[in-house]
């Protein structure tokens, strides 16, 4: 038997959640390397056979703040809580979606909850991949491209292939657009139709409200979801707008460009930053009279791409071509995804990539917390707007006004 503690809190000061609890978790390393569905169905009845995690409270030794905040949880929420564990690792859809409405919540005590959901989620999934071998469990692969660039049309057609070829695929979009007008650029059609009732792939829309950190947050955290329910892929669509293709650069294990063939203006919006993250560059469309384009854009990326920094010593990115209309492509696309998978698995990159995001997230999501903490602090709106002023008058320097309100922060604490 495993036992976590998890300790979430927040030393900055009363923001965030804080919760201290005790899972259980039960699997067992011989049972988790039968085979997927043995497993669930193994852990199915096992698990009612013994009794619930317990959510103690052990606020005694952590002092006195931080054990008046710890709450335990109620027995209606740990029975909430072990019937959606439950039907999740069985693979249910439903736990799956209403899992992932539980991270996607803005309620103090449903975040603690979903924080008491996944750690026991990442449990199971540890388990799962100490019986692979440490190796990942899933892969995660990230998919941009400008608007119109065939995003949607292409996940449709790899993910049915995937179904077709007995994987389990799930899709999550992060929608640059939610954060400020309610997910405009790919909410508003219905999208990947014939995937959508596919009883193997998954497709969950972007967050519809939020700030950018907030729902790439979550959306990192329903990738875990996915993975604990049994999803051997996940997509993580985005487009190609705002900072979003950053976000799930970091937090896919492969990263993918989808490039219309278009040339001059509408090409302008792709960033160099971002074909510099690219593991694959996929020129899409190309069908009919696009195929002329489309290698001309393919010979035009290949060269780009040679001049580029090499991300990785076990793989170079490629550029290839695909039609979702005529499926010309689609498949040798699949395999070049695999390669890359197969390469940097064997030389440990992806491992060594998935380690690295971890960190990267958790400094991403203190910046955002302490941030928020700094710019509400009464002491610092106190004096905001008028060093602002000053500052945008050139009265004192912005190097001066940091230092006040940094000073004006840190005093009070
Ligand atoms: N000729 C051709 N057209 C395609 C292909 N794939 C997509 N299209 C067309 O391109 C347009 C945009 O396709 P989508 O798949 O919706 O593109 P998207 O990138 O998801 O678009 P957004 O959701 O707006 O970001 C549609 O009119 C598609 O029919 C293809 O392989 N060949």
């Amino acid at each position: 038997m495993l036992t976590q503690m998890l300790h979430v809190h927040n030393s900055m000061g009363g923001f965030g959640l804080s919760l201290l609890c005790r899972i259980s978790s039960f699997p067992s390393t011989r049972t988790c390397c039968l085979h997927q569905r043995v497993i669930t169905g193994f852990q199915a009845r096992y698990q009612s056979s013994i009794p619930g995690p317990r959510y103690s409270h052990y606020g005694r030794g952590v002092g006195p703040a931080l054990s008046q905040q710890l709450q335990d949880l109620s027995g209606a929420e740990q029975r909430r809580l072990e019937k959606l564990y439950k039907g999740l690792i069985a693979g249910q859809r439903a736990s799956l979606a209403e899992s992932i409405t539980l991270v996607e919540t803005q309620h103090p005590r449903k975040k603690e909850l979903a924080q008491v959901l996944l750690q026991r989620v990442l449990a199971y999934r540890r388990e799962q991949e100490h019986c692979n071998g440490g190796k990942p469990v899933s892969f995660r692969v990230g998919l941009s491209g400008p608007p119109g660039a065939g995003k949607s049309s292409f996940i449709e057609v790899v993910g049915k292939m995937l179904t077709g070829r007995g994987h389990k695929v799930s899709v999550l979009a992060v929608d640059p657009s939610s954060c400020t007008t309610g997910g405009s650029l790919m909410g508003d059609k219905t999208r990947m139709t014939e995937l959508s009732r596919d009883m193997n792939a998954f497709i969950r829309p972007s967050p519809t409200s939020g700030t950018l950190g907030g729902v790439t947050r979550t959306t990192n955290e329903a990738i875990v979801l996915c993975e604990g329910a049994g999803y051997d892929i996940v997509l993580v669509e985005t487009v190609g707008v705002g900072q979003s293709e950053f976000a799930v650069a970091d937090m896919v294990d492969m990263f993918v460009l989808l490039i219309p063939p278009a040339g001059g203006d509408e090409l302008q919006g792709i960033k160099r930053g971002i074909i510099e993250r690219a593991d694959l560059v996929v020129v899409t469309k190309s069908d009919g009279d696009l195929v002329v384009p489309a290698r001309r854009i393919q010979t035009e990326y290949t060269s780009a791409l040679k001049l580029l920094r090499r991300q990785s010593k076990s793989w170079n990115p490629k550029v290839v071509r695909a039609s979702s209309h005529s499926g010309e492509g689609i498949a040798e696309v699949w395999a070049k995804m695999e390669s890359y998978r197969d390469a940097m698995l064997s030389s440990g990159e992806l491992q060594g990539r998935r380690r690295a995001q971890q960190k990267i997230w958790m400094w991403s999501l203190i910046q955002e917390n302490v941030l928020d903490h700094f710019q509400n602090h009464p002491n610092v709106r106190e004096v905001l707007p008028r060093l602002e002023e000053r500052v945008t008058k050139g009265a004192i320097s912005p190097g001066l006004a940091a230092d006040l309100l940094l000073k004006a922060f840190s005093s009070s604490s």
